[in-house]
């Protein structure tokens, strides 16, 4: 799996609009992304990423159960340093990604700010925010390259 994947799941396609802007941005800048489906994700290819995006609508008060389901998998590993960003759509309440963001937090990832949330269909304006994320993953992993060169 990629360096970089962005793991989703998106039922009407507004989540999966923003992951597809921050995997588009990344990619640009010659970073491995790839985006995922998060039924075809197994927790083997989070632990094997060293950055990995989380795309989570808000359904029932709570995040999207396949990724809640994903991200419990991951309990007893040790994903500590790794880099994630949270996006999602939401209708109304729109916890479901602030609530994926304090559990990844608690599984030691490092979650960077800002966690997007966007109601029902992204605008132009909010699909530019994804593609600043995109850059910032790409800019911390291409500095995480450079430093492991150096020391190699
Ligand atoms: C059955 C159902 C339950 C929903 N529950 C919530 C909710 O509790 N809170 C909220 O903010 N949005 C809720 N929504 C709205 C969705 O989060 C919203 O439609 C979102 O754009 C879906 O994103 P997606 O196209 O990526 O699946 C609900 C939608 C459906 C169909």
């Amino acid at each position: 799996m990629a360096q970089f994947l962005i793991v989703c799941h998106s039922t009407t396609g507004n989540t999966r609009a923003l992951a597809e802007a921050i995997k588009d941005r990344a990619q640009s800048l010659h970073v491995d992304a790839e985006l995922a489906d998060a039924f075809d994700v197994k927790p083997e290819d989070i632990l094997t990423a060293a950055a990995v995006g989380f795309g989570v609508p808000t359904f029932n008060y709570h995040p999207a159960r396949p990724i809640t389901h994903l991200i419990d998998s991951l309990c007893i590993q040790d994903c500590s340093g790794k880099i994630a960003v949270v996006f999602g759509s939401y209708g109304w309440s729109g916890q479901g990604p602030i609530m994926v963001a304090e559990k990844l937090r608690a599984l030691g990832f490092k979650v960077l700010d800002p966690v997007i949330r966007v109601k029902y269909q992204p605008s132009e304006n909010e699909i530019d925010g994804c593609k600043l994320l995109g850059r910032d993953v790409a800019a911390m992993l291409k500095r995480i390259r450079r430093t492991v060169d150096l020391n190699a």
